[in-house]
């Protein structure tokens, strides 16, 4: 997406998400970490207990002393000294399960309250972006920004708590050695530098690898989206070889991107393995110098089990830094990009909340006026309409008609306000639409599509849908409005039968009947219908065209027709052409007039002998006149 310009907080989008959903749990995750970091002290006295044991207990070498213990409290004899370091082992296990747990439990609480808040606000964002935002972009992209990107944001902040255990778990196991052995302790502590320097050089290198690893997942997601979506199409097409090779492409090209990930992170994992290897045989052979006295004087004695205290030391030493880096790294640089892509969504200014419109539109009678309206695509070399102007008088039927392409549907968006004029106005009993918000706005009207968009659930659900408290009787009114009622009793479940997948189980006329009932059901003062029978047999259009008519009287209604006859006996019909009104009238007088209209007519009754010259002229030039 290229959406960068439209954000507030370019520089640090992570950081801001964090600032705004992450702030307001801060409290949880405090405690957490604090939880998981104190786990770390207990956590670390099993080693020392064995070291001190192993020289004590075992070799019978050194007296049994521990850091910070009165010696007052450990037994002189040696069974109670075993039964003592049993109780403290048991102790210290069971002290850093419950902390750990009660730190865990804390931090993924609130974790997961704050990936829900980004969820739900950037999708409210999302569906309040304008027409021409969904325009530009596909579903699956926008779709892996509320599934990946947001998912990413978890696996770091899983990441950032583990890391955080880790190097709370370093930070306590080089205090105890300290405590042991101060001078093998800092030699151990060299190793956390060389890991610093190259965990920089990975994070360089991986960086600009998971920006195209994250292009060319939405990639996929889309491709695969559109596939499914237009199987019938594919189907149909045979065009299933062709899909494949699609998809065969945009995945390789996702295998050779991740797959650089893969391999610096390989290379990584592998050099910091070798140096932790090399650490602990280090270890090994320096403790094993001291424990032999074979030193210079100013180095400290060491025992055997002090150096075997080291040694597990060591392991929880370097073992969680390799992984801190490497998780937190990866997991980081992942959250990097996906955060860009969700402010990207999130700040962007949302159609619904843009300063200049916030008044309520109210509506009296429902009198429409198009005045000199124009308007153009975003990219559009010309004008898609205009010096649109008409008024459609309160509970008027108006159709409007043309050719492909004239411009029809643009002229019905642009009272939804989906888009705005370039220039001109449009108002609802002489209110300018601009002036009010656009929920107000579209709280006032009824919408059926071209091709309408069932949502999966029932019938019962698809016609009362955006309608709190709809009871039954209302559904099956307007159903019977919309001539649906009698085909939706005969369905198998009546009105609780499901309509599969975008309305899948059902006819075309059948989803049209029902898109209708669903405008009807929110009684709009403005009820507009684009092609909204053209599926439907003549005897069902009549049956929805009489209801409709019969709502007329309350509500005005638009009708944009291919099939003439179902705006012959609109009040007015607007004959469009290129984007320009050619002719307007009722359906007598614009056959009178003998021009665009008249010849549409001719060619739906089947009188192509009468057409006019200029209109043969488009077919033979290939316009699409007619459908
Ligand atoms: N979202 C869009 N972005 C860019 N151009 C568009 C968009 N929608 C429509 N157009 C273009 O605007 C012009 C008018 O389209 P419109 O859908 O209003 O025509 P129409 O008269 O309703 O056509 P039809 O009868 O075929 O549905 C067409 O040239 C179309 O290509």
């Amino acid at each position: 997406m290229t959406d960068s310009e439209t954000t507030p907080v370019d520089g640090d989008p992570l950081g801001h998400l964090i600032r705004r959903y992450a702030r307001p749990h801060s409290r949880r995750f405090v405690l957490g970490g604090a939880g998981m970091g104190l786990s770390q002290i207990p956590g670390r006295v099993p080693a020392l207990l064995v070291g001190v044991a192993l020289d004590a207990i075992f070799l019978e070498r050194e007296r049994y002393s521990l850091p910070l213990v009165p010696q007052s409290l450990i037994p002189e004899e040696q069974a109670g000294q075993v039964v003592f370091t049993i109780t403290l082992l048991a102790v210290a296990f069971a002290a850093e399960a419950v902390l750990s747990w009660l730190g865990g439990r804390i931090s993924g609480t609130a974790t997961y309250r704050t990936l829900h808040d980004v969820r739900v606000d950037t999708f409210d964002a999302l569906v309040g972006h304008e027409m021409g935002y969904f325009d530009d972009r596909q579903t699956g992209d926008l779709m892996s920004v509320l599934n990946n990107d947001v998912g990413n944001l978890r696996k770091f902040g899983d990441a950032s708590f583990r890391g955080l255990r880790f190097l709370l778990q370093v930070v306590v196991s080089f205090a105890f050695m300290a405590l042991l052995h101060w001078q093998l302790a800092i030699l151990l502590a060299l190793m956390p530098l060389v890991l610093a320097g190259l965990s920089y050089w990975y994070a360089v290198r991986v960086e600009p690898r998971y920006d195209a690893v994250r292009e060319t997942i939405g990639t996929v997601n889309s491709r695969l989206e559109d596939s499914i979506d237009g199987i019938t199409t594919v189907k149909a097409f045979t065009s299933e070889d062709d899909e494949r090779d699609a998809i065969r492409d945009v995945s390789a090209r996702y295998r050779d991107d991740k797959w650089a990930v893969i391999r610096l992170r390989l290379a990584y994992n592998l050099s910091t393995w070798l140096l932790a290897s090399l650490v602990f045989i280090g270890v090994f052979a320096a403790g094993a110098l001291v424990v032999m006295g074979d030193v210079p004087a100013f180095v400290e004695p060491l025992s055997a089990g002090t150096l075997v205290t080291f040694l597990f030391y060591g392991k929880s030493f370097y073992a969680p830094i390799r992984q801190l880096m490497l998780e937190v790294l990866d997991s980081y640089e992942n959250a990097l990009a996906s955060s860009k892509r969700i402010v990207a969504v999130l700040e962007r200014t949302n159609e619904l909340d843009t300063g200049d419109e916030d008044g309520e539109l109210s509506v009296r009678e429902a009198r429409l006026d198009y005045e000199d309206v124009a308007f153009a695509y975003d990219g559009a070399e010309e004008a898609t309409v205009e010096d649109v102007d008409f008024t459609a008088d309160p509970g008027d039927l108006v159709g409007i008609v043309g050719p492909t392409g004239a411009g029809k549907s643009t002229i019905v968006k642009l009272l939804f306000r989906f888009y705005d004029p370039s220039d001109g106005t449009v108002r609802i009993d002489g209110t300018d639409i601009a002036t009010v918000s656009r929920r107000s706005l579209r709280r006032h009207l009824g919408y059926v599509s071209q091709d309408p968009f069932l949502f999966y659930g029932t019938v019962r659900e698809n016609v009362a849908y955006a309608v709190a408290d709809a009871d039954h009787e209302d559904v099956v009114a307007a159903a019977k409005q919309a001539g649906a009622h009698e085909f939706v009793t005969d369905l198998a479940e009546g009105y609780d039968t499901h309509v599969g997948e975008r309305g899948g189980r059902l006819s075309g006329g059948q989803r049209q009947r029902i898109a209708i009932a669903r405008a009807i059901m929110r009684e709009p003062d403005v009820l507009v219908l684009d092609e909204a029978t053209s599926h439907v047999d003549n005897e069902t259009e009549r049956q929805i065209q009489a209801s409709v008519d019969a709502l007329g009287a309350e509500q005005t209604t638009i009708a944009i027709a291919h099939r003439l006859s179902t705006v012959r006996d609109a009040d007015q019909i607007i004959v469009l052409d290129d984007g320009r009104i050619r002719e307007a009238g009722t359906h007598d007088e614009l056959v009178a007039e003998d021009g665009l209209y008249a010849d549409l007519w001719r060619v739906q009754v089947g009188e192509t002998d009468a057409l006019s010259d200029s209109f043969l002229d488009r077919v033979s030039e290939g316009e699409e006149v007619v459908r």
